[in-house]
């Protein structure tokens, strides 16, 4: 089943610098989609236009059947509770004066009421906080602590903790382990890869990193220049009839 459908994204910024050029692809529920590309190409763009914190000029993306770039702030409500980010920066997600319970549970305080949840219960705040946890493998003990007083995985943990906290079906990440220490990235890459099938999530992958990128993604997806080059299910990374650029990126692996 397709949960997020983006067609012929086009992006202009102010600036008058074309930034994403027909962008187009599909997200099935469960899957992750990874977009791959080298610096500058518009991956983080790409990522805010689908999240709509940046207007696109053309083009359509529906997240599950619904057209989401024409709604105003108050009608995109409902769907943000659908549509969940992680970037590189944990402290994007996690407010440096709050409590990291505080953190999580600002989500389901904002949305989580209103929506029935399948793997998450709620009867008070510290067993859902507990939960939430012990779902991302961090200590009970980390929610009394601020941002700041947990290591950089940790921290990321936490970010991805919040963003699952509602069960949203699409997690939008950009760059999720580029700040982390290799170990750290590739437990991080095993996490995400568990909740991915716990929660039947569906994830939306963004990096430099061609082997993290691999790793977690069904397809995946060659940026350049603001336009997709290369689309393809990931078991076909090394197949001869990959495009140029490609068989580039996997060279320098
Ligand atoms: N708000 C903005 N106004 C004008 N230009 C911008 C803006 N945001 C990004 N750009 C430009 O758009 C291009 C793509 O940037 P973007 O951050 O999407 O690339 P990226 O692929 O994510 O790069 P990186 O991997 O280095 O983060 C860059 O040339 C950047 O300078």
């Amino acid at each position: 089943m397709e949960v997020m459908n983006i067609s012929r994204v086009t992006k202009t910024f102010s600036t008058g610098r074309q930034v994403l050029d027909d962008v187009s692809f599909s997200l099935e529920k469960g899957q992750c989609v990874g977009i791959i590309g080298e610096s500058g190409c518009g991956k983080s763009t790409l990522a805010r236009c689908l999240l709509q914190l940046e207007k696109i000029d053309s083009g359509e993306i529906s997240l599950n059947g619904q057209l989401l770039q024409d709604l105003s702030a108050k009608e995109l409500k409902p769907f943000r509770q659908q549509i969940q980010a992680v970037f590189q920066n944990p402290s994007a997600s996690l407010n440096p004066k709050l409590k990291i319970r505080d953190s999580l549970m600002d989500p389901y305080l904002q949305f989580g009421s209103q929506k029935e949840m399948q793997h998450f219960s709620y009867t008070s705040n510290e067993q859902y906080v507990h939960q939430l946890l012990q779902a991302v493998e961090l200590p009970a003990c980390l929610a009394d602590r601020y941002p700041h007083e947990l290591s950089g995985g940790q921290q990321q943990r936490a970010a991805i903790c919040r963003a699952i906290s509602i069960e949203p079906d699409v997690v939008i990440m950009d760059e999720p382990t580029s700040s982390l220490d290799v170990l750290s990235q590739a437990s991080l890459l095993k996490l995400l890869e568990t909740l991915r099938q716990q929660f039947s999530l569906s994830y939306v992958f963004i990096s430099h990193d061609l082997a993290a990128v691999a790793s977690l993604s069904q397809h995946l997806l060659v940026m350049k220049e603001g336009r997709m080059i290369d689309a393809f299910p990931t078991e076909e990374l090394f197949s001869p009839r990959r495009h140029s650029y490609t068989k580039e990126l996997v060279s320098m692996y």
